[in-house]
C-alpha cells in the first residue's frame, strides 16, 4: 500500500512518515506540505493520502484528493455538519465508485473507547461535562474529540429521552465553558500536556470519571495506520475509529 502524508513536516505528519516507514505493508509515497502542490497526488504514486494539516486547510485538501481520485484518511479536526456535506457531495461525484474518505478527530484507543463508554454511561447520570486539556501550541479549541464526545453523550441522552442536565448558573456564563449539542465542554492550554480528556458524570452523591491521557504522538499511529489499511473497504465518508473497531 502507497501512503502520501499531507502536513508532513508537522507535529503528526512527521510521526505519519515514520510510522508508515516502519510499516511491513507499507511504502512511503509523496511527503507535502504548505509549499508543495498537492496535485501531484494521484493513482499513479497513491493507494491513501493521509492529511493532518490545520483546521483551515483541510476540507480543501480532501476535495482536491477525492478529485485526483485517491483514498484519503484525515485526522486534522475542525469538522462540522456542513463541511462533511461537500466531502459527500465530493464523493458523488468523485473520478472512482468506490472511493473513500475516512476523518476521525482521534486515532487513540484509549480516546476512542473512552468517547464509547461515555455514550454508554451518559443516560445513567444526571450530568455530563467534557474537560479537554492540550499543549498550548493547539490552533482549534474545543478539540475535535472533546466535540465528538459531546455528541456521543448529547445522542445517547436524547436516545433514552433524559432530562435536561441541572444547572442553575444564570445566563451565557463564558466560565461554563463552550455548550456543544446541550454538553458544557472545557478547553485547557498548559505546557507539557499532550492530549487528554476527562468526561466527568454526575448523579446525587457519586460521580464516574472517564479519561484518556495520549501522553506521546506515538499513541495515535496505530490508529492511524488500521485506518489506511481499513479506508478502501469502506467507500464514501466515515467518521470515526470506532466504525473499524469491533465495539
Ligand atoms: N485525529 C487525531 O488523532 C489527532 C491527533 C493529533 C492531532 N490531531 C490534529 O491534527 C492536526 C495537525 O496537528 P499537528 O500538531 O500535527 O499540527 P502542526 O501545526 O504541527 O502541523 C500541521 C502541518 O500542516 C502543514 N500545512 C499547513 N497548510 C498546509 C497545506 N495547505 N497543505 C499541506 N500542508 C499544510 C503545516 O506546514 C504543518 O507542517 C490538528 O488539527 C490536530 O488537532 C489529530
Ligand atoms: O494535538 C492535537 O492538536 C490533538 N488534536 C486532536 C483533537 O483536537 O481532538 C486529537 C488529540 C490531539
Amino acid at each position: 500500500m502507497r501512503v502520501s502524508v499531507v502536513g508532513a513536516q508537522g507535529r503528526m505528519g512527521s510521526h505519519v512518515v515514520a510510522a508508515v516507514e516502519a510499516a511491513e505493508d507499507m511504502q512511503l509515497a509523496l511527503q507535502v506540505d504548505s509549499s508543495d502542490d498537492l496535485t501531484q497526488v494521484s493513482p499513479e504514486n497513491t493507494d491513501v493520502a493521509v492529511d493532518f494539516t490545520v483546521p483551515d486547510v483541510t476540507l480543501d485538501n480532501v476535495l482536491t484528493l477525492i478529485k485526483q481520485g485517491v483514498n484519503v484518511v484525515v485526522g486534522t479536526t475542525g469538522w462540522n455538519d456542513d463541511k462533511l456535506a461537500q466531502v459527500r457531495e465530493a464523493l458523488a461525484q468523485a473520478p472512482r465508485k468506490d472511493q473513500a474518505v475516512f476523518i476521525a478527530p482521534n486515532f487513540a484507543i484509549s480516546a476512542v473507547l473512552a468517547d464509547y463508554f461515555a455514550g454508554i454511561a451518559a443516560p445513567y447520570f444526571e450530568s455530563a461535562e467534557v474537560i479537554e486539556a492540550h499543549h498550548p501550541n493547539k490552533l482549534d479549541a474545543p478539540s475535535g474529540t472533546a466535540v465528538h464526545t459531546a455528541h456521543t453523550i448529547a445522542q445517547a441522552r436524547r436516545q433514552a429521552d433524559c432530562a435536561p442536565m441541572p444547572d442553575a448558573t444564570v445566563g451565557n456564563e463564558p466560565s461554563r465553558g463552550d455548550v456543544v449539542d446541550g454538553v458544557h465542554v472545557h478547553a485547557v492550554r498548559l505546557r507539557g500536556l499532550n492530549a487528554h480528556e476527562e468526561i466527568l458524570l454526575g448523579n446525587p452523591g457519586e460521580q464516574m470519571i472517564i479519561r484518556s491521557d495520549c501522553f506521546d504522538r506515538a499513541s495515535f499511529m496505530p490508529g492511524v495506520l488500521l485506518a489506511c489499511r481499513k479506508v478502501g473497504e469502506h467507500p464514501g465518508l466515515t467518521v470515526g475509529l470506532d466504525q473499524f473497531l469491533d465495539l
